[in-house]
């Protein structure tokens, strides 16, 4: 689903690689964590995913086409593959949490129908029926979190991105996401979530894909958060 051949991004020339040479294969349907030091490449992994940046060498490959020789003008139908979430949520603050939602679809030109049978299936899966008036401002952090998946799950991606989704929530909390995100797992959804929290990918026991200073250092099945254990 994402094979990454040999893949080098340097930001500035002369600069260090924030990926070095990182080669690695996420088959459908997998659960995939991305840990590693701040810095470490992370985010620039989500983003070569996305091509919100192009390698500087190597392939990146999503079902099977290469985003190096994909043309601009294909790359929005290619990102309705993929569904992202963030940290810090990202919800449009004016509008209720039925819109946000809504928006997603309708900015891709879905058909008024079907936007208004799947957002309430959607709200109703991520466990805020009853919450579709509100505002963001009107939620709790967990909350908001929900909306914002359930915003990038509305589409039915094939896979779902993840970039510290649990970074500004108490454990409990957190827990309660990784729930909902192993449900849509278990949905054929492959999810790759980069993270600080020890405890979740401990917890968890997925797949652990570590990079340090851009490279890849480790790759574990069933694994943990550090590698010393
Ligand atoms: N747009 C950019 N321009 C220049 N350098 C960048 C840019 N984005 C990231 N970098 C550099 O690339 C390296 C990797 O950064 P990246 O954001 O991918 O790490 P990360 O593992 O996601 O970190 P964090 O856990 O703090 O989010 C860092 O050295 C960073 O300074």
């Amino acid at each position: 689903m994402i094979r990454f051949e040999n893949v080098t991004k340097v930001y500035a020339r002369g600069a260090r690689p924030a990926l070095d040479d990182v080669s690695l294969e996420v088959e459908r349907g997998e659960f995939v964590f991305l840990v590693g030091a701040s810095g470490s490449g992370k985010s620039t992994f989500l983003r070569l995913v996305l091509r919100e940046e192009r390698a500087t060498s190597g392939n990146v490959f999503i079902a099977g086409r290469d985003l190096q020789n994909l043309s601009n003008w294909k790359v929005p139908s290619m990102r309705r593959q993929i569904g992202a979430v963030f940290q810090d949520f990202r919800l449009l603050p004016n509008k209720t949490v039925y819109e946000n939602v809504a928006f997603a679809l309708q900015v891709i030109g879905k058909p008024r129908h079907h936007i208004m049978t799947t957002v309430p299936e959607t709200l109703e899966m991520v466990g805020l029926s009853g919450k579709e008036k509100r505002r963001p401002h009107e939620l709790s952090g967990g909350e908001q979190q929900r909306v914002a998946i359930a915003r990038a799950f509305v589409n039915r991606p094939s896979i779902l991105l993840c970039d510290e989704p649990t970074g500004n929530l108490d454990p409990t909390t957190s827990l309660g996401i990784m729930r909902l995100l192993d449900r849509i797992n278990r949905t054929g959804t492959t999810v790759v979530m980069a993270t600080h929290d020890d405890e979740i990918v401990d917890q968890m026991r997925k797949r652990v894909i570590e990079l340090s200073t851009g490279e890849l250092v480790r790759d574990q099945s069933r694994g943990v958060y550090g590698s010393a254990r």
